[in-house]
Order: C-alpha cells, then sequence, then structure tokens
C-alpha cells in the first residue's frame, strides 16, 4: 500500500527571536518616519505600474503589499513537496497564470505547461534569464545559468554536447562509483549517520577531482597533446581568448553549484524510499538482477544502468515530488501576447516547475511517491525537472546515472531507516533542516 509522506508544519519563529523590550529614540523615530516611507512605498508601486503600462491585461492576481509585494510569503519555507500556502492560495484564485510582485517588480508566476514551454523555448529571443539576486549569491558567480546574451551563447557553444558524449559518461561513471564506494565503506563504522551531510562528503570528493585536474592543467596547458580528454581541456583547446583563471573558474563553478542537485537528489531518493518499502525492495530486485545477469564484479555499466528501468522510474519519481529546481526565472525582451494576456517588456516571469509536478490534473494522486506510475505513463508534459529550451539541464543524464550509482551501493550494502522526523524544505534551495538523520543496518549478502 502507498502511503502519503508526511508534511509537517514549518515553524516560523525561532526560539529566541521574540522582541523584548522597546528603545524610545528608535520608538520615536518610526513614529516620525513611517508616513514617509508609506508615501514612498506607494508611489514605488504607482510608479511601477505606470511603467508596465498599468494591469489591464496582465494575468490576474494579488500584488500584495507596496514594494515588498509578496516576496516574503513567496519565499516562505515549506515543504519541498508541497506548493506552500502562498502558491496554494494564489493558483485557486485566479488559476495557472497569475500576477504578483517583488521587491517592487511585477512577477507573472506559471503553472501552464504550455505557457512554461512557450518562455522557456524562447530563451535569448523573446526572454532572457533572470534570477533573483539571493539565489545568484547562494549558487555563486561564475555559473553558466547567469551568463546572458553573446557570453552565453559562446560558453554554451563549449559545454554543450560534451556533457552528453559517451566519453564523459562513461569516464564519469567509474569517478562516480569511486566517490560511492568511499563514502558507503566509511559507513561500515557507523550506525547513526546524518545523510546529507555524507553525501555532500561525496560531492566534495568529485569536486576535489574536478580542481585538481583544473590546477594540473594550468600546469601544463603548453605540453598539451591535443586529445579532447576533458571539459578544461576542451576548453583551453577551443577557447583561446579565455584566460586560464576564468577556463577554471568557470568550470569548478558549474560543477560545485549542480553537484548540490545531485547530492539532494540522492537525499530525497533516501527520504522517499524509507517511507516506501515495496519501492524499496523492488528496486533491490532489480539491481540483485542486474548483476546476476552480467555477473560483473560488482562494478556498473553505462548499459546496465540505462536498462534498469525500476530504477529510472524511481529517479523521474523522485525529480518529480521532491522539486529540486521548483521555478525558473526569466525577464520578458518585448511585450508578450499569450492566451489573451499581454505581459509587458521587462516583467519577470516565473515557470513555476513544482506546480507541474503537483498539478493533480498531470498526475494522479500527486502528493504520493509512486514510482509505478512511470511504469505506465513513461512521460508526461508536465515533468520538466532539468527546464527546457536551449537552458535545458547539460548534465541530466550524467545526474541520472550519479543516482543510480548512489543508489546502488546503499541499496546493495544496507537497509536504512529514518532516525528521527525530517523532511526537505524549499528554503529556497531545498535542505534537509536535520540533515536527514538514519539508522544504518549493512547487509551481509551481495555488495557491491
Ligand atoms: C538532479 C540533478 C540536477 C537537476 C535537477 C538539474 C536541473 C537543472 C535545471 C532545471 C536547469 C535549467 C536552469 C534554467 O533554465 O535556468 C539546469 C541547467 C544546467 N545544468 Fe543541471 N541539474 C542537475 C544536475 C546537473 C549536473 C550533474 C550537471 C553537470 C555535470 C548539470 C549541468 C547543468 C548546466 C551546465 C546547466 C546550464 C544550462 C544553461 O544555462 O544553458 N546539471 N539544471
Amino acid at each position: 500500500m502507498l502511503l502519503p509522506v508526511e508534511q509537517p508544519e514549518i515553524p516560523i519563529l525561532k526560539a529566541g527571536s521574540q522582541i523584548t523590550g522597546a528603545d524610545p529614540v528608535i520608538l520615536l523615530l518610526t513614529v516620525l518616519l513611517a508616513p514617509i516611507i508609506v508615501i514612498l512605498l506607494v508611489s514605488r508601486l504607482w510608479i511601477t505600474e505606470k511603467k508596465n503600462g498599468g494591469d489591464s491585461k496582465l494575468p490576474p492576481g494579488d500584488k500584495g503589499w507596496p514594494i515588498v509585494g509578496s516576496t516574503f510569503s513567496l519565499f516562505k519555507p515549506h515543504p519541498a513537496t508541497t506548493l506552500g500556502d502562498f502558491l496554494n492560495l494564489q493558483l485557486s484564485r485566479y488559476g495557472k497564470i497569475f500576477s504578483t510582485s517583488y521587491l517592487g517588480r511585477t512577477l507573472v508566476i506559471s503553472a501552464d505547461p504550455e505557457f512554461n514551454r512557450f518562455v522557456l523555448q524562447n530563451e535569448l529571443r523573446l526572454f532572457q534569464n533572470d534570477l533573483p539576486s539571493h539565489i545568484k549569491t547562494i549558487l555563486g558567480e561564475g555559473n553558466l545559468s547567469f551568463m546572458t546574451g553573446e557570453t552565453y551563447k559562446s560558453t554554451k557553444s563549449l559545454v554543450l554536447g560534451f556533457f552528453n558524449s559517451w566519453q564523459i559518461q562513461t569516464r564519469f561513471l567509474a569517478e562516480v562509483e569511486e566517490a560511492a564506494k568511499r563514502v558507503m565503506t566509511s559507513w561500515r563504522q557507523k550506525s547513526l549517520i546524518l545523510a546529507n551531510e555524507e553525501l555532500s562528503k561525496a560531492r566534495n570528493f568529485i569536486f576535489s577531482i574536478v580542481k585538481i585536474k583544473a590546477e594540473d592543467r594550468k600546469r601544463n596547458s603548453d605540453k598539451m597533446d591535443g586529445k579532447e580528454s576533458d571539459l578544461i581541456q576542451y576548453h583551453l583547446k577551443n577557447n583561446p581568448s579565455l584566460s586560464m583563471q576564468s577556463i577554471c573558474d568557470s568550470v569548478i563553478g558549474l560543477i560545485f553549484a549542480t553537484l548540490f542537485n545531485t547530492q539532494i537528489s540522492v537525499a530525497l531518493a533516501m527520504y522517499f524510499l524509507g517511507q516506501c518499502p515495496k519501492a524499496l525492495q523492488q528496486l533491490r530486485e532489480e539491481f540483485q538482477q542486474k548483476m546476476n545477469d552480467t555477473g560483473t564484479t560488482g562494478k556498473l555499466t553505462w548499459d546496465d544502468y540505462k536498462n534498469m528501468e525500476f530504477c529510472q522510474s524511481v529517479i523521474n519519481e523522485t525529480l518529480r515530488f521532491g522539486n529540486i529546481v521548483p521555478g525558473l526565472w526569466r525577464k520578458t525582451l518585448s511585450d508578450i501576447d499569450f492566451k489573451g494576456y499581454t505581459i509587458p517588456q521587462g516583467t519577470t516571469v516565473m515557470t513555476n516547475i513544482a506546480a507541474m509536478h503537483l498539478d493533480p490534473s498531470a498526475f494522479e494522486n500527486p502528493n504520493i511517491f509512486d514510482p509505478w506510475r512511470w511504469l505506465v505513463m513513461k512521460k508526461s508534459n508536465n515533468w520538466m525537472p532539468f527546464g527546457g529550451g536551449v537552458r535545458q539541464c547539460n548534465g541530466s543524464e550524467i545526474a541520472r546515472m550519479e543516482i543510480a550509482v548512489f543508489l546502488r551501493h546503499l541499496i546493495l550494502n544496507y537497509n536504512w531507516e529514518l532516525d528521527e522526523p525530517d523532511h526537505p524544505i524549499a528554503f529556497p534551495l531545498i535542505t534537509f533542516p536535520k540533515d536527514l538523520p538514519i539508522r544504518i543496518h549493512p547487509l551481509v549478502e551481495k555488495t557491491a
């Protein structure tokens, strides 16, 4: 029987955060400045409205408070497997495309798959990436996601195809297996682990391999033999105008942010599978069957990985229900007409991927972790964990393979259960507040 995954209440105030007393000077200043602030807020909002040509053809919606708009409601932490109160309310009031505002700017939010595909497929022509600054700060500069215009186009052309090449897939597979093995072996000495923290060690291990390679290339850039055996060499050969430092920065920046997504995906899969023993058992049987079929010494091949149907379904479902990237941010480059609405040039648009993933009209019982649905439906227009259009994730195949490798090592070697309640929170990046404490029990039979 499938059980809905527990959706806990999220505490808003932390202990010790209450206001304990009021300074008279601050009170006086507040009274004097309050009317000025209100006038500034209202006029700022009015100016913004004027600049956007009025609201007449914008999708309907609630603008929230002056200047701050709906910022606090929009970014309020909530379980990653839900949409949160704000989005649920707006979607039920205004439908799948609605307007709101954040930090004095109009924001259109869409849960409509047709509109979202239109937005993502018209990147660079009608839309441009427009991440909020706090997300940029969290992810770090030097990331391809923040580049726009010509810089983006030339950098993208360098990485395009590279991540999907046969060579990188097979080479990366060996490195990921090594990272998974190291981490899992170290667990043999423990019974209680903080899974998310442990997985970040694997992420750092993979990251350190890239860093060592980048530094090695930097020292030996004049001795290159012309073979494009990795991304760093590829950059060196094909983009000689880029400085060595910026090549290293871009590769490191790129890998660092993206490895976080994979780390959290594995943690999410462990969390979901831990609550769904039937799926865990079926996955274990598939892994064991594959090992028996190939008679290998435990090493996973690319073909094995591709042919594990239930494992692929578990990954699809984890990416749907976990909502690792809940929304993609864009800005309109011209006025956009869609379904009777006009969205003025310069408006921020958020394609809300989480709302598509949790839409009951697209997924039956969307609040249930049900990997079996993918054995039947195979694919869905509403499933977009890797985005779409030119910015679609270049590492989707590598990410899926990494998740499969980690799950395989984990499931063939351990049983586990949650030691105390924890739940993935959208904060805005996904986090487990307690780092996912799990109790592990080594299996003695077949190991990988
Ligand atoms: C489960 C893990 C991952 C998820 C859910 C994920 C998701 C995404 C999403 C939604 C985007 C689109 C961003 C946008 O449109 O603004 C993206 C972009 C990207 N991802 Fe991933 N990603 C994952 C792992 C990876 C990995 C492991 C790599 C590389 C090894 C990678 C490389 C990239 C790159 C290079 C882009 C930028 C594409 C561009 O801006 O043109 N991703 N990813």
